[in-house]
């Protein structure tokens, strides 16, 4: 491939590293989380949100818990101004929600802008330009003297828009477009200047959003570029810190991540990174990175299926199934040694809590291979695990358990184990854990030559039982009868009567819901077997479940 034709990062923008500490600073508090899905989102999208679309997403927004939400870009097309009526009209923003609105420098966009927010009690007007070299000498066809000029021009109008629109709260936001590629110097030119031309102050700060509009190096870049910032600007007490990050390298998580380290109080994304190209950074993986960290994201996930079916809707796009959070399959496992952990982490926490007292779900996580506990985003443990040809019996054995009360005995696990595997291996497909337990009856409680009639057991002294039956081994039906210590031992020499020699070699049996269930391990013509059985009494399962075995070794 020619990869000559591309350069280096350093080949194509100044990153000046002075002093550097974002390596050794640690996150303790939520950034201000601003989701633009309904304009940067909405203007990747090849059928953009129409109104109702837009209202639900909204909606689905302020119930998460975001406070500053960018509505939309009003001067692009009757669609995105009405919807901004519409959150007027309707009075659908709550107090203590601010919504966006994103105009480029022309005066005409600037005057529709505020005419779509007449009404609106608060907001956030937010200019952009791009300001690279490349954009300056490709796109706009301005040097870095004209850019300003034109920004100039365009916040004092905004100044003056604001200043006439006596009944709302305006403050105002300036995106750098493409600040990854521009000089430093210029940055800080333009947002400096715009902090003092607006009068910024602590009670009335500006926000100056530095994008990675196309990501372009490693997130440690991108966080040397934010902490420059963070140092130089002026007045920083009247500036709150934004980033906006792309995700073209499939590092937008982690130049958001770094940058928040650096200095960044805000950050712009998507609920599970929808946007131009590979997306917007997405603000799900991100607030969820941090609960995970034991730190309050400050939104609510709790029901992140109902999240991701407003998201699909609204964007008329899926979200992978390994999303992080909230893919369909990221707490789910199928491979054996998983299982095994994901199940005996899930047994020890159960047991903690039991023991402690401590409901499960405030008991500190400890799960391994979970992250988090599916529970915290409404996920239930049922799809945890799932099982194909690549699992093993842990996992045959807890989908057993939690689905049907069959609690495998540690011997018998492997044994069922190699049968689904066989299975498995055959269909190529997964077994659901109806199939499982169908392929458990089939293997260890089907019917087979030798049956009982009749039987019955008396127990004619302490430590002596009689077994009385009528035993049929195909054609041949008798009557039989045997003793022993106990109702197996009993049974087992009946058994040896009709011709049958078995040995009990290990045996279980427990109660679930009113139904016993027993294993029965034994040797019988040469092999060793399990059989098993479920009946209402727990004697009638071990004689079942022996008498499985027995049918097993003959076939
Ligand atoms: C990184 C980002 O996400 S930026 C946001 C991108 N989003 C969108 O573009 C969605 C909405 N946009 C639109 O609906 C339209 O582009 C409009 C209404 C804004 C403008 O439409 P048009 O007037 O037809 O212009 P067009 O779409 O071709 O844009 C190109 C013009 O805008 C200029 N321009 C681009 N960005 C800016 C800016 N921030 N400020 C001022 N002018 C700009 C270009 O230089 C070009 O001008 P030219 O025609 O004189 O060369
Ligand atoms: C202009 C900014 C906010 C942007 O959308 C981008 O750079 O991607």
């Amino acid at each position: 491939m020619p990869h000559h034709r591309y350069r280096p990062f350093q080949d194509r923008v100044d990153v000046p590293v002075t002093e550097r500490t974002w390596p050794s600073a640690r996150v303790e508090r939520a950034p201000l989380w601003v989701p633009v899905d309904l304009r940067d989102g909405n203007q990747a999208l090849a059928e953009p949100m129409d109104t109702p679309r837009k209202r639900r997403f909204f909606d689905l927004l302020v119930g998460t818990g975001f406070k500053e939400i960018e509505v939309g870009y009003p001067s692009a097309s009757r669609t995105d101004f009405d919807f901004v009526r519409h959150l007027v009209t309707t009075d659908a923003v709550p107090d203590d929600v601010t919504p966006v609105v994103f105009t480029p420098a022309r005066p005409e966009l600037i005057d529709r802008t505020f005419e779509s927010i007449a009404g609106l009690p608060r907001a956030v007007v937010h200019l952009y330009i791009a300001t690279s070299p490349v954009w300056r000498d490709v796109v706009l066809g301005r040097d870095r003297g004209e850019v300003w000029r034109t920004v100039r021009e365009a916040a004092e109008r905004m100044a003056r828009r604001a200043e006439a629109a006596r009944d709302s709260h305006v403050r105002f936001q300036f995106s750098p477009e493409t600040y990854n590629l521009t000089e430093p110097d210029f940055v800080l030119e333009l947002c400096d200047g715009l902090t003092r031309l607006w009068d910024a102050s602590p009670d009335r700060p500006v926000t100056h959003n530095l994008p990675a509009t196309v990501e372009i190096a490693t997130p440690n870049v991108y966080a040397d570029q934010i902490e420059y910032m963070h140092r130089h600007l002026a007045r920083r007490d009247s500036v709150i810190l934004s980033v906006h990050p792309h995700n073209d390298r499939g590092t937008g998580v982690a130049c958001a991540e770094l940058a928040v380290l650096a200095g960044a109080q805000r950050v712009e994304g998507c609920l599970f990174g929808n946007g131009e190209r590979t997306g917007n950074v997405d603000l799900v993986t991100l607030a969820l990175n941090l609960y995970a960290q034991g730190v309050d994201p400050m939104v609510d996930f709790g029901d992140i299926d109902a999240v991701r079916d407003t998201v699909e809707h609204c964007n008329r796009l899926p979200v992978h199934p390994r999303h992080p959070y909230g893919g369909d399959l990221v707490y789910t496992a199928f491979s054996g040694t998983h299982q095994d952990a994901i199940s005996k982490g899930l047994a020890r926490h159960a047991r903690r809590a039991a023991e402690s007292g401590v409901p499960a779900e405030r008991l500190p996580w400890e799960v391994p291979y979970l992250p988090i506990d599916p529970a915290d985003v409404g996920r239930s443990y049922e799809a945890v695990i799932r099982v194909n040809s690549q699992s093993g019996k842990g996992g045959v054995a807890h989908l057993l358990r939690t689905h049907h009360g069959i609690d495998l005995p540690e011997r018998m696990r492997p044994d069922f184990s190699r049968v689904v595997q066989e299975a498995t291996d055959d269909s190529g497909r997964e077994a659901t854990p109806k199939e499982l337990y169908e392929l458990f009856a089939a293997t260890y409680m089907a019917e087979g030559d030798v049956r009982l009639h009749d039987w019955s057991i008396h127990q004619e002294a302490p430590g002596v039982h009689r077994f009385v039956c009528t035993l049929q081994s195909g054609d041949r039906v008798g009557d039989h009868e045997g003793t022993g210590t106990g109702p197996l031992s009993a049974f087992v020499d009946a058994l040896a009567g009709a011709g049958h020699q078995v040995d009990i070699v290990d045996f279980a049996e427990h109660k679930a819901d009113g139904e016993s269930t027993a294993y029965a391990e034994c040797r019988s013509n040469d092999t060793t077997v399990w059989g098993a059985a479920r009946a209402a009494s727990a004697l009638t399962a071990s004689v079942e479940a022996v008498l499985s075995a027995v049918n097993r070794a003959l076939r």
